[in-house]
């Protein structure tokens, strides 16, 4: 488990993160998801023991990550932009990591297979595609077989079928009782991969649960109907807590009732029903009214200038 409480991280005057809580518990996909500039990679290295907090804590099964004695058992890390000597091959590299905690070869040799590497395993790490340096980062993180694994972006610029990959990954992982953490600004990704979501904007959290409660929350489920009786049936519908709004003749979008008790109240009244359909919110949809506040900059505001876009660039090198 990763908890965090009251987690801060300010560079100057910047408030990267803010007093940020959560609780990442083992056997669950987590989705750490929020636009640019969030806090999401801040966070994760301060988990990591990379960054310190400038105020509250994190743990990972209760002890800092810095007081961890054989680190690579206990917390694998996929982190964005991850040191890699270019001359090594993989194999070479993943040696030289297992090397630092007495991990076998052996165990080099099964994640190189876990991470379909083997063709490629003896090749120079310098002439590897996005999607196979992804693929070495999480045989990295997985070298110690480690009960918690962080993974900063790893979706991040890989093509279908390595975004499949890290899917069908992630969700053996956590399958085996492993508390797994990944980062992302790809919401339809999360709605698939992910079974909870801690949801960050402008360094605060803006909400954390279930994928779905997330959505409900936000949004509502609502129900559309069409009747040719939709102005006797919205009469019928009408009470405490339960919206009716038309925006066509003969339908009915209607929040705080399901569509069973609808049927039940047309169907008591002998009203007909054309259709009954309750309708989900996407987790796009969330995801946009969730953070419309918190992104650094919106379409609808001044767009950034080439100086903003510079200053973007250099602090994503600072994290680096
Ligand atoms: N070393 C640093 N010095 C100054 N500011 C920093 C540093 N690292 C991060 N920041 C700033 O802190 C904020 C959070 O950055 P962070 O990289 O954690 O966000 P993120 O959610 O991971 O974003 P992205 O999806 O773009 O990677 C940003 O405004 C960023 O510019």
């Amino acid at each position: 488990m990763i908890e965090a409480t009251n987690l801060t991280k300010r560079y100057g005057t910047k408030v990267a993160v803010d007093s940020v809580s959560f609780q990442i518990h083992p056997g669950r996909v987590t989705g750490f998801l929020g636009p640019n500039g969030a806090g999401k990679s801040t966070t994760m290295r301060m988990i990591m023991g990379l960054d310190r907090p400038t105020g509250g804590h994190v743990t990972v099964n209760g002890r800092d990550y810095t007081s961890l004695r054989a680190p690579l058992r206990e917390v694998g890390a996929l982190l964005e932009a991850k040191a890699v000597h270019t001359g090594r091959s993989a194999r070479n590299h993943l040696r030289a990591l297992a090397a630092t905690e007495g991990i076998s070869d052996k165990r080099v040799t099964e994640v190189i297979e876990m991470t379909g590497l083997t063709s490629v395993a003896d090749k120079r790490v310098g002439g590897f595609s996005l999607g196979m340096g992804q693929r070495l980062g999480i045989a990295a993180a997985m070298l110690g077989d480690p009960k918690t694994l962080i993974l900063d972006e790893p979706v991040n610029g890989l093509d279908p079928e390595g975004v499949k990959w890290v899917r069908t990954m992630v969700r053996y992982l956590a399958d085996q009782g492993r508390t797994v953490f990944l980062s992302s600004h790809l919401m339809s990704e999360m709605a698939v991969t992910a079974d909870e979501l801690v949801v960050i904007g402008r360094g605060r959290i803006i909400t954390a649960g279930p994928v779905q409660s997330v959505i409900d929350a936000v949004s509502g489920t609502s129900v559309l109907v069409r009747s040719p009786r939709a102005a006797d049936l919205a009469a019928l519908l009408a009470g405490p807590g339960i919206s009716i709004t038309s925006s066509e003749p003969g339908s009915l979008q209607v929040r705080g009732l399901e569509a069973a008790q609808i049927g039940d109240i047309a169907a008591d009244s002998g009203l007909a029903l054309h259709e009954l359909t309750p309708q989900r919110a996407s987790l796009e949809d969330a995801y946009m009214t969730l953070t419309a506040q918190d992104v650094e900059y919106t379409s609808g505001a001044a767009a950034p200038d080439a100086a903003g876009i510079a200053d973007a660039a250099a602090s994503k090198e600072y994290a680096a």
